[in-house]
């Protein structure tokens, strides 16, 4: 039998109240990830007492998440732990492994699972739990030294309930993995209404049409039934165009960081292109690209002294990241408590307040300039 390193293991989630059971994660882990974990482990996270969303049967695409009320931009939906943690990669054929993890998971935990998508053939998955694990598993970062291998950096981890997401090229919600606590939070892309399904991408949706076709059925065993991939042909092409377009934009927009020390850009070049991006971003529903332009259409309004706008670009930028990057979302939290908080508040204004007081002392005193003398030296 070839020798594997890979080992199972159980976690155990303490709960924060003793009336609530532990929390259980099994995983099979290369004993050199273990201490890749935190130390020591989280408590478990409570689930939310009044969840936003159920799971329903649907005719075509088994279950799926609906949104029961309407959820803000940026708004938390769901918060889970993984029921396992696996390497992402096929073990040697004769490994229990994967049959194992399946095993010890506890009855309920495992008779979901097996509901689950399982979009692999029985020669390249021969264990159901293996072709669970392929079709579902997220990608999730441990603790990773640089130095580690790449391959050995690849673990994927399944989700009892935020595995039911189904996909779409224009998703309403994303997810994101905190290693510190092991879970994984299901957010709101923008604004969505009360009977919407609940979508996440699978791939990166700024592929053109017949590529994102051709990655979702290879490796999801489906034909993705989203508008943008219904969308006729030439109104298709347009589509993938403006996806190019954007996703090269992300580098090439003009830049924030020298607009805001150079007077002699115009004031609203960076805005205009900011909203001009938001426009194409809202047509091709990609709303996981906006953080970056709500971020510095508030800096912009910070940098040109305008209040009003900043408080309303602000609110919404930390609307919209409190789950996605809490960190910027304290910053301009602090900035709202306290506009002056940002060192360069005003800097245009104040700038040319400065540079026309210069002005101004360089030139002769107004009356000078009608003096008899000049207008006799002028002519
Ligand atoms: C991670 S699961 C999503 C939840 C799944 N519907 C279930 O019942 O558990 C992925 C599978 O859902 C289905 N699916 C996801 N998105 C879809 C879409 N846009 N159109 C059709 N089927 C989809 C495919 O069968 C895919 O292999």
């Amino acid at each position: 039998m070839m020798e594997t390193p890979y080992t199972l293991h159980k976690f155990c989630l303490r709960s924060p109240t003793s009336s609530l059971p532990p929390t259980i994660i099994s995983a099979l882990f290369h004993p050199s990830m273990i201490p890749l974990l935190p130390t020591p482990l989280p408590l478990a996270t409570p689930v939310i007492a009044n969840p936003s969303f159920e799971i329903k049967h649907t005719p075509h695409k088994a279950f799926a998440m609906y949104a029961t009320r309407d959820i803000p931009e940026g708004g938390l939906i769901h918060i889970e732990h993984p029921v396992f943690i696996v390497p992402n990669k096929p073990l040697p054929r004769d490994h229990a492994g994967y049959d194992q993890v399946g095993s010890q998971l506890p009855k309920h935990a495992f008779e979901e699972m097996m509901t689950m998508a399982n979009c692999r053939s029985k020669q390249d998955c021969p264990s159901p739990v293996e072709g669970i694990a392929r079709t579902n598993a997220l990608m999730i970062e441990l603790n990773f030294p640089p130095e580690m291998d790449a391959s050995a950096k690849n673990y994927g981890a399944a989700f009892l309930i935020l595995n039911r997401a189904n996909h779409s090229c224009g998703p309403n919600a994303a997810i994101k993995w905190n290693l510190p606590t092991l879970t994984a939070s299901m957010y709101a892309l923008r604004p969505i209404l009360a009977g919407e399904e609940i979508t996440k991408t699978y791939i990166d949706p700024s592929l053109p049409r017949s590529e994102r076709i051709a990655h979702l059925q290879e490796n999801y065993g489906f034909t993705c039934d989203c508008q943008w991939c219904n969308l006729p042909t030439s109104s298709s092409l347009d589509s993938d165009a403006t996806r190019a377009a954007l996703r090269i934009r992300l580098l090439t927009h003009p830049s924030y960081p020298k607009w805001s020390t150079d007077l002699a850009r115009a004031d609203d070049v960076v805005l205009n292109s900011h909203f001009d991006a938001l426009q194409l971003i809202e047509q091709e529903g990609m709303h996981g690209l906006q953080g970056i332009y709500l971020e510095e259409i508030a800096l912009c309004y910070a940098i040109l002294g305008d209040e009003d706008r900043f408080r309303m670009w602000a609110e919404r930028l930390v609307r919209r990241c409190k789950v996605e990057d809490s960190k910027l979302a304290n910053v301009f939290e602090s900035y709202l408590g306290d506009v002056r908080r940002f060192k360069r508040w005003a800097w245009r204004r104040v700038q040319r307040k400065q540079m026309q007081g210069k002005k101004a002392r360089a030139l002769p005193p107004p009356e000078d300039l009608f003096s008899p003398f000049l207008l006799e030296a002028q002519a």
